[in-house]
C-alpha cells in the first residue's frame, strides 16, 4: 500500500514540480506538453514508456499531433502519492 499525500505536503509537492498543477478534485497531477511536430511528441512518449516501465508506475495520457498531457494518479493509494511525485520529476529530467 502506498500513502497519499494531501493537504499541504501535497501542495508543496506540486509546487516544487516545473509546470505541473493539481487536477481539480486533488486526485492527481496534470500537465501539457506542447512540441515541434508529431515525430519529437512521440519520442518524449517513448522516453517515458521507458521510465514509467522501469518504475511500474505508468501515466494516464492523451496524444493528438504535436501535443502531449499526461495524468498521474496511484491507484493503490486513491489519489497522488510519492510514487507520482517522482515519475513527474523524471520526465522532467528528460526535457
Ligand atoms: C500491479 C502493478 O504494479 C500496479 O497496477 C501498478 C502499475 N502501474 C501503475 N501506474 C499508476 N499510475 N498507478 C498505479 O497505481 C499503478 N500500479
Amino acid at each position: 500500500m502506498v500513502a497519499r499525500i494531501e493537504g499541504e505536503a501535497l501542495h508543496a509537492a506540486v509546487a516544487d514540480l516545473d509546470g505541473w498543477e493539481l487536477r481539480e478534485d486533488l486526485l492527481a497531477i496534470e500537465r501539457k506538453f506542447k512540441f515541434a511536430d508529431f515525430v519529437e511528441a512521440f519520442g518524449f512518449m517513448t522516453r517515458v514508456a521507458i521510465l514509467a516501465e522501469k518504475a511500474d508506475h505508468h501515466p494516464e495520457w492523451f496524444n493528438v499531433y504535436n501535443r502531449v498531457e499526461i495524468t498521474l494518479t496511484t491507484h493503490d493509494a486513491d489519489g497522488v502519492s510519492q510514487r507520482d511525485i517522482d515519475l513527474a520529476n523524471a520526465i522532467e529530467g528528460l526535457l
